[in-house]
């Protein structure tokens, strides 16, 4: 069976208050829903822990992955939550799928991540999740101009969909295909600045700045949610400075 046949396809059905942001009890629902990724509780060293037990956090915040189809959002969060690609043949999502629950590694919280459908004829489906959304993650391919040419588009629907005060991140997907780039780094970073979003280039390919786009935003989710921060944060910043000190990453 192909990937994402195994992974999609029924979940356009469930419902949005399912991704309600305190996450509570979301485990066991995960269990009994087709087209739910499995949890298996085991924490792994080097990739944030996954549990399916509403025990292990104390909030979830509820991120979806947004974008043209193709662009990667499927094998992002694979890349994420599995530390993987999926190879092969492209067969795009259905409304909306993949719900997984991942508890950060020495953060008290867990990211609800959500996959949706690129494609324009399941919008109206997608739309109705956008508005409990707590962080959207925006991606385009950089070997499709197009789907760089829409995200301005994108930016319009999720002003109309989403919480006012929802976080945004900008990501310019497929960093590692050098041949195929279309879209160069400094575009994005022109069209981020444009609209005051925060920017990077990922690769679900080879793992570029992926687990780096969740912590991030994560962080911040986390930062928000304090009443009383003890520091600024600022994600284009953390972003920039994590990426300095790792050597890391920029295609
Ligand atoms: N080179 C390269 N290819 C990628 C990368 N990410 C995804 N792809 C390929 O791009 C195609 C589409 O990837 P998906 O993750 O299925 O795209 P999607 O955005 O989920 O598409 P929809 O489900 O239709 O919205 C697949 O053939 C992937 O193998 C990447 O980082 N680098």
């Amino acid at each position: 069976m192909s990937r994402k046949k195994a992974a999609k396809g029924k979940a356009a059905a469930s419902s949005p208050s399912a991704g309600s942001p305190t996450g509570k009890g979301t485990g066991k629902a995960a269990r009994s829903s087709p087209g739910i990724v499995q949890m298996n509780g085991v924490v792994h060293p080097s990739r944030p822990s996954i549990s399916n037990s509403s025990e292990f956090y104390d909030i979830a915040f509820k991120v979806m992955l947004v974008g043209d189809s193709g662009v990667g959002k499927t094998c992002l969060l694979v890349r994420f939550k599995d530390g993987a690609f999926l190879a092969g043949s492209f067969i795009s999502t259905v409304g909306i799928d993949f719900r997984v629950m991942i508890t950060l590694h020495s953060h008290s919280h867990s990211l609800q991540i959500w996959d949706t459908a690129g494609q324009e004829r399941f919008r109206s489906v997608t739309h109705a999740y956008y508005r409990d959304a707590n962080a959207l993650l925006l991606l385009y391919d950089v070997t499709n101009k197009t789907s760089f040419d829409n995200i301005q588009a994108w930016l319009t629907e999720i002003h109309e969909y989403a919480q006012q005060d929802v976080v945004l991140m900008l990501l310019g997907n497929k960093a590692d295909a050098t041949h195929d780039r279309v879209v160069k780094r400094e575009d994005g970073e022109r069209l981020a600045k444009e609209f005051g979003v925060p920017f990077m280039e990922t690769s679900a390919r080879s793992g570029l700045n992926v687990e780096l786009a969740f912590t991030a935003v994560a962080k911040e989710l986390k930062h928000r949610s304090m009443k009383e921060p003890s520091e600024k944060f600022q994600l284009q910043e953390y972003v920039n400075k994590e990426m300095k000190s790792t050597g890391c990453c920029r295609s």
